[in-house]
């Protein structure tokens, strides 16, 4: 990777870590990793996309913004952990718990009976002509039907499929109401449901197919 040739991404596990299997099969959830201000931090690498996605740069400015970017990358290289300790995605106290990849959402309700969150796509989701790309909405979708299918099995599932339907241009920068909920399963096989409202308009739906991990299953 450019600037980065012997980053060691997939950095082992430690013998404190908590895992089963290849995914997070216990998840260990938290609010105090990564200190109070780390949601603060995530906020500021947001609002830092935001500005990118609509930034013109003069080549000096792209220069001078690389070399600030150089010197926090070298920061964070100091603090790699693997991804089984780090606090992204499991800071519950945060939008998205904590994960810089999720559009941020905040859980107003949830449980075996389903997830009732409310969801912001930032600037930096735009598709086009003012609105959400699709695919970060299916991204919502997925995380917040994998919540709904884990909290009715107790345990973590995988996607098999997803299936979103756009029924009407989805805003940026407006809490929009996301719920997913377990229709029905059959044995390891949890067909979620979801759908993505602007207030009374519907954005889009989703059919879904999580699939409980076995013990130790990847
Ligand atoms: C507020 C605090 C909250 C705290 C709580 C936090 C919760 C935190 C939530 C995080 C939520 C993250 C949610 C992200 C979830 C991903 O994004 S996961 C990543 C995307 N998915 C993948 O990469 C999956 C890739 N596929 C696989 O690994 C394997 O196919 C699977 C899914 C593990 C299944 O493999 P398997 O265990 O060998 O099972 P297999 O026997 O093939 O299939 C089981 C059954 O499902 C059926 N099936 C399998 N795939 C399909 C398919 N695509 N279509 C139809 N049927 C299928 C099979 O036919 C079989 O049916 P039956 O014969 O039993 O009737």
């Amino acid at each position: 990777m450019k600037g980065a040739p012997d980053q060691q991404w997939n950095v082992p596990a430690g013998e404190n870590s908590q895992h089963e299997g290849g995914f997070r099969a216990d998840l260990a959830v938290t609010t105090e990793r990564g200190g109070p201000t780390y949601g603060e931090m995530i906020e500021q690498v947001r609002l830092f996309m935001d500005k990118v996605r609509y930034a013109s740069p003069t080549p000096a400015l792209a220069d001078e913004v690389i070399e600030d970017l150089k010197k926090l990358n070298a920061k964070l290289d100091t603090m790699l952990v693997d991804e089984w300790t780090s606090p992204s995605g499991t800071r519950i106290d945060l939008p998205s718990r904590g994960n810089i990849t999720l559009p941020p959402y905040e859980i107003r309700d949830g449980g075996p009976d389903g997830v009732d969150a409310t969801v912001t796509f930032r600037p930096f989701h735009l598709g086009g002509n003012g609105v959400a790309h699709g695919g970060h909405v299916a991204i919502a979708f997925d995380d917040l039907g994998g919540m709904a299918a884990a909290l009715k099995l107790g345990g973590v599932a995988r996607t098999g499929y997803l299936t979103v339907n756009y029924r009407s241009l989805t805003p940026l920068q407006k809490p929009l109401a996301l719920r997913t909920w377990v229709e029905r399963f059959e044995g390891r096989k949890y067909f979620v449901r979801g759908t993505l409202h602007d207030g009374d308009r519907l954005c889009a739906e989703m059919d879904a197919l999580f699939i409980a991990l076995k013990p130790g299953q990847a």
